[in-house]
């Protein structure tokens, strides 16, 4: 089947109530996956970094591998800080903007061996990794004439259209460029943009910037957004590469230019929920909203937050509604299975906006080998739920993430550039 093909689902619906129990060892073997460890090799690695406390900082080594087939940050277990930015690029010429990716992949790698903060009174500091993870994303702007790109985008590249219901602001939407950094710190994050707005002087402009969180687990499991419910419960299995190599690489044969294989397509979208709205919504009107108990993350049809919904039992949604998220988000039938994707979403807050209201929110951010079978798919799923009233998108963007940067003598998007 090709990777543009939705329905005609042969592979068996996965179990993923299967998933939540897994999800550290699974994190752990994302880890692997994406730095080219197999196997066995994998299992012992994921041990030995079990052993030397690598739970402790949930799933997440100190010091993430930068080179791979794939690029980190994507499979990585989610770090509790992110910053998103979108950049147009400002570079005249092919040379000079083959000469920005050269750079960025040199302060990438430096970077991710060890934050160093640019102040000169700290900078004897000895430098953290913090498990900082930078992830490099091209939007389709980047394949106009400018650069000598325009035959060479991938497939399934474009603007991120205006869904309805949207109000996409366009100072916070699209750029050549995106840049996923994540971080166990937030000064991380902005020590990581001082530097590379020191190294790329000229060449890049930020359009749009999120600065980003997770909350912690309260009283634990996954952690909460500001809607109050559970996020982040179900995902493809990380731990799969068969999963991984169906829903999110671009592998062979999905009619994708070959330097683009190992790449991966993100969907950013700037989320501002309503809150004060929400919070006059009776718990249980919002439990019947999401399909899901408030407090314990479960589905309405279980008890625990890792319990599968059983939809076949409850085929006119007496337990959980049709219309429901999860329900719509994902059916789990035959059909829809190729429509899921990675979600790696993160929480903001900016305060309040002019007229006093709260101004927080989801980026949400997804990963996936097709945003029109997968992203797309599921938010015309999710147009008419009764979530909508409560959420309005105003920005984000389509952006496709370049294959890894495979070992010191390779750089990013290597194989566009230098063969086109
Ligand atoms: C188009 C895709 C999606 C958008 C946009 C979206 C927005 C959104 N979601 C929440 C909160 C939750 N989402 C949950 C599950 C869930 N959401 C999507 C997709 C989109 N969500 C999917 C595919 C799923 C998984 C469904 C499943 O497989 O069962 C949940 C439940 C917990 C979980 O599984 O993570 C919550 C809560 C908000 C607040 C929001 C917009 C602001
Ligand atoms: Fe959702």
């Amino acid at each position: 089947m090709r990777c543009d093909q939705a329905g005609d689902e042969r592979a068996p619906v996965s179990d993923d109530g299967r998933r939540g129990f897994l999800k550290c060892a699974a994190g752990i073997a994302g880890v692997a996956a994406a730095t080219g460890l197999g196997g066995q090799a994998a299992a012992a690695a994921a041990a030995d970094r079990s052993a030397s406390g690598l739970r402790e900082n949930g799933g997440l080594p100190d010091k993430v591998p930068f080179h791979g087939r794939h690029q980190a940050g994507i499979l990585t277990p989610q770090q509790l800080f992110a910053g998103f930015v979108g950049f147009d690029v400002m570079a005249e010429s092919r040379e000079a903007l083959t000469g920005l990716f050269q750079k960025l992949t040199t302060r990438c790698q430096v970077l991710t061996d060890g934050v160093k903060p640019l102040d000169e009174q700290v900078a004897a500091e000895r430098p953290t990794p913090d498990s900082l993870t930078i992830t490099l994303g091209v939007g389709a702007s980047l394949f106009d004439d400018r650069f000598g790109l325009s035959g060479h985008k991938p497939r399934h590249l474009k603007a991120m259209p205006a869904f309805p219901d949207d109000r996409l602001e366009p100072a916070r939407c699209h750029g050549d460029l995106s840049l996923q950094i994540c971080a166990q710190h937030p000064d991380a994050i902005v020590h990581v943009l001082r530097d590379l707005a020191r190294e790329t002087h000229g060449l890049l402009r930020p359009r749009w910037r999120a600065d980003a969180f997770l909350n912690p687990s309260r009283p634990s499991g996954s952690p909460r957004t500001f809607i109050g419910f559970k996020d982040g419960i179900v995902n493809p299995d990380t731990g799969s590469s068969r999963e991984m190599n169906r829903l999110m690489w671009v592998t062979p044969p999905c009619g994708e230019p070959d330097w683009a294989l190992g790449g991966s397509y993100q969907v950013l979208r700037l989320i501002r929920f309503h809150i004060e709205k929400w919070d006059k919504v009776p718990v249980a009107r919002q439990e019947q909203i999401f399909g899901r108990r408030k407090a314990s993350g479960a589905p309405l049809d279980g008890k625990q937050e890792n319990d599968p919904p059983r939809y076949r039992d409850d085929p006119h949604g007496r337990k959980i509604p049709l219309d429901s998220h999860i329900r719509l988000a994902n059916p789990r039938t035959e059909k829809t299975d190729r429509s899921r994707f990675l979600r790696r979403s993160y929480n903001y807050d900016q305060g309040f906006d002019q007229s006093g209201r709260m101004d927080l929110g989801l980026v949400f951010c997804g990963y996936q080998q097709n945003p029109e079978r997968q992203f797309a798919t599921v938010q015309r799923r999710l147009r008419h739920e009764p979530l909508a009233k409560f959420i309005t998108p105003l920005g984000g963007g389509y952006f496709f993430i370049l294959p890894g940067v495979r070992d010191a003598d390779d750089w990013f998007g290597s194989g566009l550039l230098k063969k086109t």
